[in-house]
């Protein structure tokens, strides 16, 4: 259950991976695009995952036609509004949106400064008119190596201001941690946040080298720390926070059922794991969907739940006094 006295927060949600099946009929209408379907009945198969995929590769291609509808800057700024409108209807106080300007610039050939611009534009919109808190996590999509990742890395820099933190997101398994040290060496240098997805395709040697090398403060996913007891540990008493996204990680097939996700053993150790969706409209989930059929499922105590919801403001990319405003905030409505 949730509990309606504590701000519900989602900070593992990727905003290019929570675009609407009707806005990616809308747009590709208004650019006049291709699009494997032309009603939304017949487009959700395309969009959206309907069974499970065989590995996390498969998962992400899920996400393409989202990306190919984004034809001009306009159609990022709207996406990025309607995310926080769709955050607002699902009971959500505070959201950490992470896009990757590259991979939505990709298609279209935008500028990918422009896009940073636009999302930024687009969340300050949402935030005003919904009344939701929220920070942008910028994303390297690995999958596309390097190079590409460094000019993400300079389309967020130069927008700064607008972006709390960075992670590393895409093709763990092809594309390790150890190619992107000097990307996250700049942004620690000026001052960025930093989370990985990390021991979700690999394994627990990923999560140590984003921790040690990246200079990571969280970690996407981190299933596979389970297997390794000194990590555990570590995890715990480092207060390293734990984004857990547990229908995810079922229809990437990373966890084989529900029954046998980590998440419960996480907060039996201590460590401070949170609920979160990931790409909630490639899922077919919501926020509600986690707390409320997924998070049972997966064993959790309605009492491991409430700490799971704690953990999530506590790890939030916010200072204390802003945690503190979020609590006051939700016990005073
Ligand atoms: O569950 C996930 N694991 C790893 N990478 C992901 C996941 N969901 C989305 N992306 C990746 O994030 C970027 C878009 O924000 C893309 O690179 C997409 O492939
Ligand atoms: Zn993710």
């Amino acid at each position: 259950m949730i509990d309606t006295t504590l701000p519900l927060t989602d900070i593992h949600r990727h905003l290019d991976g929570n675009i609407r099946a009707q806005t990616i009929l809308d747009l590709g209408r208004q650019h006049n695009l291709t699009l494997p379907a032309s009603s939304l009945e017949a487009l959700i198969p395309h969009v959206q995952v309907t069974s499970n995929e065989p590995d996390l590769v498969s998962f992400l291609s899920k996400l393409d036609w989202g990306v190919k509808v984004l034809a001009d800057l306009d159609a990022c700024r709207r996406v990025a509004y309607e995310n926080i409108e769709d955050a607002a209807h699902n009971g959500l106080h505070y959201v950490e949106l992470r896009f990757s300007p590259g991979y939505m610039a990709m298609t279209h050939q935008l500028p990918v400064e422009g896009v940073v611009e636009a999302v930024i534009a687009g969340v300050r919109e949402g935030c005003r008119d919904f009344n939701v808190e929220a920070r942008l996590i910028g994303i390297m999509s690995r999958t596309f190596g390097e190079t590409a990742c460094l000019r993400e890395l300079d389309a967020l820099l130069a927008h700064r201001d607008g972006i709390t933190a960075l992670d590393l997101a895409g093709d763990e398994l092809g594309f390790p941690g150890s190619l992107f040290l000097s990307h996250f060496n700049r942004a620690r240098d000026a001052g960025l946040r930093i989370t990985v997805h990390a021991g979700e395709a690999a394994g627990p040697e990923s999560i140590w080298q984003a921790i040690r090398e990246l200079g990571a403060e969280r970690i996407g996913h981190g299933v596979k720390a389970v297997e390794d007891a000194a990590l555990m540990e570590f995890l715990t008493k480092q207060r390293i926070g734990v984004e857990s996204c547990l229908t995810s990680n079922i229809q990437t097939s990373t966890v084989p059922s529900l029954a046998q996700h980590p998440l419960k053993t996480f907060l039996e150790h201590g460590v401070l794991a949170s609920i979160n969706t990931d790409d909630p409209a490639v899922q077919g989930i919501d926020i509600q969907h986690e707390y409320h059929v997924a998070a049972p499922a997966a064993g959790l105590t309605p009492a491991q739940i409430r700490q799971a919801q704690i953990n999530g403001l506590e790890i939030a990319f916010l200072s204390e006094a802003e945690k503190a405003a979020l609590r006051a905030r939700v016990q005073d409505a």
